[in-house]
């Protein structure tokens, strides 16, 4: 077996932090007389390998460590102690700006990078219109960085980093910061390198993509290895965690109370009070998965008796998109309400509403008059237990079938699995 393109052996980052003196008396007023100084470890004992070819997923919570550990990897810090070996040439891809010289051009600073990577002035020169193509700055290229936006820095570097032929690839969630067809030309890249036999180390907090891409997946927590091993587990060990407390920080697990931005309009004979989410054994759901059964409970107060009532829910996507709803009147439901409080129940055997952050609108009518309506009022984060490779707001029911090849010529070389 070959060697691996990358070991990390019980490696620790500690960063130190300087104490900070408070000049002027508002400074002093608002934050203290200074700082304490002390050391912040991020990172503790981290080993692990990475066969060379792989694609290698760093995930983990905000400040778990994954750019700290990248940028020793790609050589910016120091280890404070243990080691990393990291054996091929290495592109990196880390925060936005880094490795670039504000003051030089974009087509200078394609050479500088390229010089520091080893490469000459002519194999640079073999990629440089590539490079320009991919980036797709158009005229920029001749000005100076400094001037660029986040996405044009993000492009030229994703460009630089991709295309002088690494063998060893390191990538910070950064690309997210392009527009969709960036962000798409980048991933198509990344797949390209990847099949081409590129040791790839990746950042994301995108599950999807770690589940697609990664072969296995490193899960940091608090600067330790939680757990490492082939991607789809380690990120089903780490939703599974994430899930779990969000509904350790829920005080009221299951019930969805209107946001304190709602708006509520209509004559107010009837009210919805909260949304209650609960499991198909009627139990609180403190978080809602994709894909498993849910029963939202509509509370509602009645103040006086109303007759031809429907009630209504509607799902909006957190990108504004109004995706769907129920309402009683549709499923043949009739509702007849005495003064006092009540609930009815929409129950559905497999949520088909995608992991996002949805909100949903109530709206209480009779034959047009609105008795109470609460338009994106209610926050619906819906969470998976895995890291879907489907996209997407809402699933779409249907069936595949085998694959049937047809007129395979026998001579044909086998398919190579990617
Ligand atoms: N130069 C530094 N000096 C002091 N502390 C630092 C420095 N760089 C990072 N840290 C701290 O180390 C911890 C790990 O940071 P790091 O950026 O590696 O986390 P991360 O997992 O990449 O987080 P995110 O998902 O938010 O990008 C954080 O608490 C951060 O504040």
């Amino acid at each position: 077996m070959s060697e691996p393109a990358i070991r990390v052996e019980d490696l620790s980052k500690v960063f130190r932090l300087h104490t900070e003196r408070r000049s002027s008396l508002k400074e002093i007023v608002v934050r203290g007389r200074s700082r304490r100084a002390g050391s912040f470890q991020a990172l503790e004992g981290v080993s692990f390998e990475v066969p060379r070819g792989t694609t290698v997923g760093l995930i983990g919570h905000n400040g778990s460590g994954k750019s700290t550990l990248l940028k020793i990897l790609a050589g910016v810090y120091r280890p404070t102690s243990g080691g990393v070996v990291v054996d091929g040439r290495v592109s990196a891809l880390l925060e936005l700006g880094a490795g670039f010289h504000g003051e030089l051009t974009g087509r200078e600073n394609i050479y500088l990078n390229g010089s520091i990577l080893g490469m000459s002035r002519r194999e640079i020169e073999s990629s440089i219109q590539e490079i320009i193509a991919f980036a797709g700055i158009g005229e920029f290229i001749d000005s100076p960085v400094k001037v660029y936006s986040s996405g044009m820095y993000v492009r030229l570097g994703f460009a630089i980093a991709v295309t002088l032929d690494p063998e060893i690839l390191i990538v910070d969630e950064i690309i997210a910061v392009g527009d969709e067809e960036f962000q798409r030309k980048c991933f198509d890249h990344l797949f390209r390198l990847r099949n081409q036999g590129t040791t790839i180390v990746l950042v994301t907090h995108s599950m999807g993509l770690a589940a697609e891409l990664c072969d296995t997946a490193v899960w940091l927590d608090h600067g330790h290895v939680r757990a490492i091993g082939p991607a789809p587990e380690v990120i089903s060990e780490y939703l599974g965690a994430v899930n779990e407390n969000e509904a350790l920080s829920n005080d009221e697990p299951g019930m969805i109370r209107a946001g304190l931005d709602a708006v509520r309009s209509g004559s107010g004979e009837v009210q919805v009070r909260a949304v209650e989410a609960l499991d198909q054994l009627g139990r609180p759901l403190p978080v809602v998965l994709t894909n498993e059964p849910l029963t939202l409970r509509v509370h509602f107060d009645v103040k006086v008796p109303v007759r031809d009532v429907t009630i209504g829910i509607g799902f909006i996507h957190e990108n504004g998109t109004g995706i769907g709803g129920s309402n009683t009147r549709e499923h043949g439901v009739p509702i007849q309400l005495e003064p006092g409080v009540g609930y009815i129940d929409y129950t559905t055997d497999r949520l088909d509403l995608m992991p996002a952050n949805w909100r949903m609108s109530t709206a209480v009518r009779s034959h047009g008059h609105v008795y109470d309506m609460l338009e994106k009022a209610f926050p619906l984060p819906v969470r998976s237990s895995g890291g879907s490779t489907e996209g997407g707001a809402v699933r779409i029911h249907g069936r595949w079938g085998a694959a049937v090849q047809e007129d395979s010529p026998s001579t044909a070389p086998s398919a190579a699995t990617p």
